[in-house]
């Protein structure tokens, strides 16, 4: 793979990734100096570069772009998508093709580079980010070095034998990493739905999240549903969660092995199975319920990294144009009876929602609140609302 010629900000090359394989690129450093591993993923998204970056389910991934223009709108403060940007969960590098231009946007706050070196992310550009996807593609999602140092000075070996000696991500519970340190009621003013759900204080809906790394445009749409919404830790117990007396019951999105966080998650999961409160779970909280309900998770060829996958659910017959940001997927095959298939990749068959039959609870694989459809998946939101509404014996809301 050779690095592009382009006019980069600076003139020779001051960056590496270094593959665990031995492959090693040069790049133009820009971001953090220094260096970060992780698995490198690649993501097809052409727009929400910040969101991606700050999603806390990247921690412990390098994101390589497929998308030739990175930056161009420069960043902002609200595009961020994880709750504590001081604890800087999300990827830890990030691969570009061009070299970052100046922003050109009214809602540019400051230069990507700038954002990226305050945000702790090491980056690259002027990637033959074709090349590195097609590897990725042949030979799976790779575990990586990547190096940034301004005087391009570095010690190639210890960066290949720091590639190699990374554990990768499986067996790697990152969630706890990520999560919020205490409880905390959501506070940002809800967007409002069209159906006009009301407000907390009108409905007296209360919704608990488990944050594994929950998205923040995920906690918006559920206080639009017209509920408060309570963010607890991981590590929360089921009594911790059930003495809130909540409505319904949230599991977030998260880095890291399903199984691995699942060793403390899913015996929470279980036993408020054992509750009728309705529970929805969208990604790294759609692979736990799957395994507290006795499916089984396996880590994925490459992933699924995108705007643009379409998704079928099989309850009404739709194709929904869907976010995706997953390296680990429920098995199909391995769902008990009494669960549900509900949606499905249209991509590759691979599993994105379940439902358990008779009961107020379901998930989903893919970002609902990640709105590239735009509105595609936000009925999943909606789904929710009504099974909470139906269990406080309230009339359902049209779903749409
Ligand atoms: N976005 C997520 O929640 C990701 C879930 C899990 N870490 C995976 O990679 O599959």
């Amino acid at each position: 793979m050779a690095t592009t010629s382009a006019p980069w900000s600076e003139t020779k090359p001051t960056a590496l990734l270094v593959l665990a394989d031995g492959t090693v690129v040069e790049g133009m450093g820009l971001g953090a100096s220094g260096k970060a591993v992780g698995e490198v993923c690649f993501n097809t998204a052409l727009t929400g570069y910040q969101e991606i970056l700050t999603d806390p389910s990247y921690a412990g991934q390098i994101v390589t772009f497929t998308f030739p223009h990175i930056g161009n709108v420069g960043a902002n403060d609200e595009d961020i998508e994880d709750l504590h940007p001081a604890q800087r969960a999300g990827a830890v590098g990030a691969i570009f093709r061009a070299d970052v231009t100046g922003p050109s946007n009214y809602r540019a706050g400051e230069h990507l580079d700038a954002w990226l070196k305050r945000r702790g992310i090491v980056a690259l550009s002027g990637m033959d980010t074709r090349a590195l996807t097609t590897l990725l593609r042949e030979k799976g999602a790779a575990n990586a070095v990547i190096a940034h140092a301004p005087d391009g000075q570095f010690d190639i070996e210890t960066l290949k034998a720091e590639a190699r000696a990374w554990s990768g991500l499986v067996g790697l519970d990152l969630a706890k990493q990520v999560t919020s340190g205490q409880s905390s009621t959501w506070k940002e003013t809800p967007w409002v739905w069209d159906e006009g759900f009301g407000t907390a204080d009108e409905t007296g809906m209360h919704i608990v999240a488990v944050d594994y790394g929950v998205k923040r445009n995920i906690l918006r749409l559920l206080a639009s549903l017209g509920a408060e919404v309570t963010v607890v830790p991981a590590t929360s117990t089921a009594e911790d969660i059930l003495a809130m007396k909540p409505d319904g019951i949230f599991l977030s999105n998260g880095p890291g092995d399903p199984a691995a966080t699942g060793e403390y998650a899913v015996p929470m999961i279980r036993e408020l199975l054992k509750h009728d409160i309705p529970i929805f779970g969208i990604c790294l909280g759609h692979q736990m319920l799957a395994l507290a309900l006795g499916a089984r998770t396996v880590k994925m060829h490459q992933g699924h990294h995108g705007a643009n996958h379409p998704v079928k659910d099989h309850t009404t017959g739709k194709v929904e144009i869907v976010s995706m940001n997953h390296g680990f997927a429920v098995d199909g095959k391995s769902l008990p009876d009494g669960v549900e298939e509900t949606h499905v990749s249209l991509f590759d068959g691979s599993n994105c929602g379940i439902a358990l039959k008779g009961r107020p609870v379901f998930s989903v694989q893919h970002h609902p609140e990640a709105s590239p459809g735009p509105q595609d998946s936000h009925y999943l939101f909606r789904r929710f609302a009504n099974l909470i509404r139906e269990r406080r014996g309230e009339p359902a809301l049209a779903e749409r």
